[in-house]
């Protein structure tokens, strides 16, 4: 039986368009209920039988496209609304940010954006809000595309960065001191910014085999990756069995990190102390040499649970709810400690387009202390001789490499360089420490780090 056709609320009175209503719904949960961009939107294109592929395509562009260019878009409006934007009924200005998005970044005719912003308006907030998007977007579209509206917002040499690759002044900072200066600077930005290609990793299947299924081509780092140009990855027979999975070819090289690291002596006893939901454990699994017991733990239970699906079916594995400060397991438990740290996400904005307004620099300090008392677990998980692999999903050299310092200076602790277990991959070295960038090496910009105890 066909399942019945669902549409939107403020569709009903007359057609809108679908995929940009689609797109400011997603807006909308975004702004009024945090939700994630990456996860509403195929869950509304999933209910919303009425839009076809090119429509997904489409409200997929406006979504993320509105989302990623917040600043941008806002800096304009600033000038163009006399009320500060803040002040406005925040349906409007999502609204406002979704008809400008299309009338500077796209080449979508300035009528078709304006007219089909208002309608949305009209349904959805009301007649009266409807001439207030309708005079805005009309100066909008006057003012000319993205590199004209540029010119007229001015700003110094920084400012223009930011706008121009959509991200805030604090992560352009960030990203600026993560590089060591400017040279690199706009191209990893604009990386950044650019929309990722799926990466899967062949767990329980040969790569071979898995590119062959997928139609995509063999990673150029990661022994187990394969990298899509397209179509839904959740297709596939071996994502669907478990045999393979999406992950960042970063994130692979990460949890090889782990396995690669010299060891002597006894080396049975693995760790994935922040594991969900379950990516690298999942790795590590596969990669782990016989009679290696792999122990991955969460602190938060839902995210452990996550952990044990993705584990299902390997045998030699436990899955804890455990904080990695308060460890339930003896101290010098483990040979080897993955710490996969909570951090701001920095290096994986390009998946999460919202994230980069979301978060702010005062998210930075709770996260580093956390991060230190991760770090001082792991070490006290750990045997002497054994290894401690430091990794997160930011650049951002206060969670990263002043983080890993700090433990460095220890006594009881040495420092393994990570580069030469990675010869196959250029420039990663950042001092001892190693950093992937999407514009280098068309991963997320995952930084990585390996202790040993000394005793
Ligand atoms: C970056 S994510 C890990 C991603 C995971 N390694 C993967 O590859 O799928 C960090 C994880 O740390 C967990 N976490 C945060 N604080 C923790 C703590 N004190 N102890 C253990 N886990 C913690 C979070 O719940 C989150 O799942």
């Amino acid at each position: 039986m066909t399942p019945p056709r669902k549409r939107h609320p403020a569709a009903r009175k007359r057609p809108l368009d679908g995929a940009r209503l689609t797109a400011y719904d997603v807006l909308d949960g975004v702004t009024s209920r945090d939700a994630y961009a990456n996860l509403l939107l195929p869950q509304l294109l999933r209910e919303r039988f009425e839009l076809d592929e090119r429509d997904a395509a489409f409200a997929t562009q406006l979504a993320y496209g509105t989302l990623r260019a917040r600043g941008t878009l806002d800096a304009i409006l600033t000038t163009l609304v006399s009320r500060p934007l803040a002040d406005l009924d925040p349906r409007v200005l999502d609204l406002l940010r979704l008809g400008t998005h299309q009338l500077i970044d796209l080449r979508v005719p300035s009528h078709a954006a304006v007219d089909t912003t208002v309608d949305l308006t009209r349904a959805i907030v009301g007649t009266g809000a409807s001439g207030l998007v309708n005079a805005v977007l009309r100066k909008v579209a006057t003012g000319g595309d993205r590199a004209a509206w540029l010119t007229t917002l001015g700003g110094d040499d920084e400012q223009r960065l930011a706008l121009a690759t959509n991200h805030p002044r604090w992560i352009v900072d960030a990203w600026r001191d993560a590089l060591g200066g400017d040279e690199e600077l706009e191209p990893a930005l604009a990386a950044d910014d650019a929309a990722p290609e799926v990466h899967l990793v062949a767990r329980r299947t040969d790569r071979a085999a898995l590119v062959e299924e997928s139609g995509g081509e063999a990673g150029p780092w990661s022994p187990y990756a394969v990298r899509l140009h397209g179509g839904d990855p959740g297709r596939l027979a071996s994502v669907r069995s478990g045999v393979a999975a999406v992950q960042d070819e970063g994130s692979q090289l990460a949890g090889l990190l782990l396995a690669r690291a010299p060891m002597e002596g006894r080396d049975e006893a693995w760790l994935d102390m922040c594991a969900g939901p379950g990516g690298k454990a999942g790795l590590l699994a596969a990669v782990r040499p016989e009679g290696v017991r792999l122990t991955a733990a969460d602190r938060a239970p839902h995210r452990a649970e996550l952990v044990r699906s993705a584990l299902a079916g390997e045998a030699d594995v436990e899955v804890l709810a455990a904080d990695g400060r308060e460890a339930p397991w003896a101290a010098g438990s483990f040979d080897r400690v993955l710490l996969d740290a909570p951090c701001t996400g920095l290096g994986a904005l390009r998946r999460r387009p919202e994230v980069r307004w979301r978060r702010t620099e005062a998210d930075v300090a709770p996260l580093v202390e956390l991060q230190l008392e991760l770090l001082a677990g792991a070490l006290a998980s750990v045997r002497p001789g054994g290894v401690v692999a430091y990794v997160t999903c930011s650049p951002h050299t206060e969670e990263t490499v002043a983080v890993v310092d700090v433990a460095a200076a220890r006594d009881d602790v040495e420092v393994l360089p990570v580069a030469p277990l990675f010869p196959e991959v250029p420039g990663i070295a950042r001092g001892d420490y190693a950093q992937l960038w999407p514009h280098r090496h068309g991963t997320d910009a995952m930084f990585m780090a390996l202790l040993r105890r000394t005793r």
